[in-house]
């Protein structure tokens, strides 16, 4: 069985792709058989890792959620060996067209389950909004990570993301975890960006990853189709997801 974990936070600009590209290679290097889904209709995930819109006709998540083809057929291969389930123009648009759809929330999760075996680890790539592409990721979710730009106090979309974790909760996935905040873009010579990481765990009585290092290298990374571990494997950066993810594979 795969464990699903959806990278998600409403506020855009905050790592989230960052963040699953870099924790699904890492996991990857573990030796992992490893999944990534982009599920955000600007494709930024999709475009980083190099991959085509399915420009040639080649079925992307946007089939996928529509039922006209399984994840196996829609999956390309990036250059860091991950699969990738890529995201296609039309996404926008399946957030209206799901909306007709009976148990549109679960359409995701049932999507994912027919290929659970296959995969030791599916990552989900969220977009930056609470829409039904966002709940059907934390419906088929195990695990939610929510990164946030420190600097940037995120917080209020973090309360936002989190009550609707709570709603996902009660009513479609009742043993979704957050399995933790991640703090990212930080500048750990300010003192500034350290209180507010600081007091990040209190408030929200939640575990606190991290945090990323702001990093120059990071920008360069999907120029090449790579990751930030790939393109840039000793920054501060990469060093920081690759503990990161170690935590997150404790016990698996
Ligand atoms: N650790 C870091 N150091 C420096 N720049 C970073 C770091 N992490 C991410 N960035 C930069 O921040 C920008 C936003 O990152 P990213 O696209 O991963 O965020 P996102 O939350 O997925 O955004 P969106 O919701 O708009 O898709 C990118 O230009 C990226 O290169």
């Amino acid at each position: 069985m795969s464990r699903v974990l959806a990278v998600a936070n409403s506020k855009g600009g905050v790592a989230k792709t960052t963040t699953a590209a870099a924790l699904a290679t890492a996991f990857r290097a573990r030796g992992r058989r490893v999944l990534l889904v982009d599920l955000d209709p600007q494709a930024c995930l999709t475009f980083a890792l190099g991959a085509d819109l399915g420009e040639d006709g080649a079925p992307t998540v946007v089939d996928v959620l529509a039922g006209r083809s399984g994840v196996r057929d829609a999956v390309v291969v990036t250059a860091e060996d991950v699969h990738l389930v890529p995201a296609g123009i039309e996404l926008a648009g399946s957030e209206a067209a799901l909306a007709g759809v009976p148990d549109r929330e679960t359409v995701l999760r049932r999507a994912l389950a027919e290929v659970a075996g296959d995969y030791d680890d599916v990552v989900l790539d969220c977009s930056p909004s609470l829409g039904l592409l966002t709940v059907g990721a934390l419906t088929a979710a195990d695990e939610v990570l929510v990164p946030l730009a420190a600097e940037m106090l995120g917080h209020r979309a973090v309360g936002q993301l989190l009550d609707t974790v709570a709603d996902v909760r009660a009513h479609l996935n009742p043993s979704l975890v957050v399995v933790g905040l991640l703090p990212t873009m930080v500048d750990l010579r300010g003192a500034h960006a350290r209180a507010v990481v600081d007091d990040l765990g209190p408030r929200y009585d939640l575990p606190v990853l991290g945090p990323v290092p702001r990093s120059v290298r990071v920008a360069e990374a999907p120029a090449r189709g790579l990751s930030v571990l790939g393109a840039a494997g000793r920054s501060s950066a990469a060093q920081a997801y690759r503990q990161v993810a170690d935590r997150l594979l404790v016990g698996r």
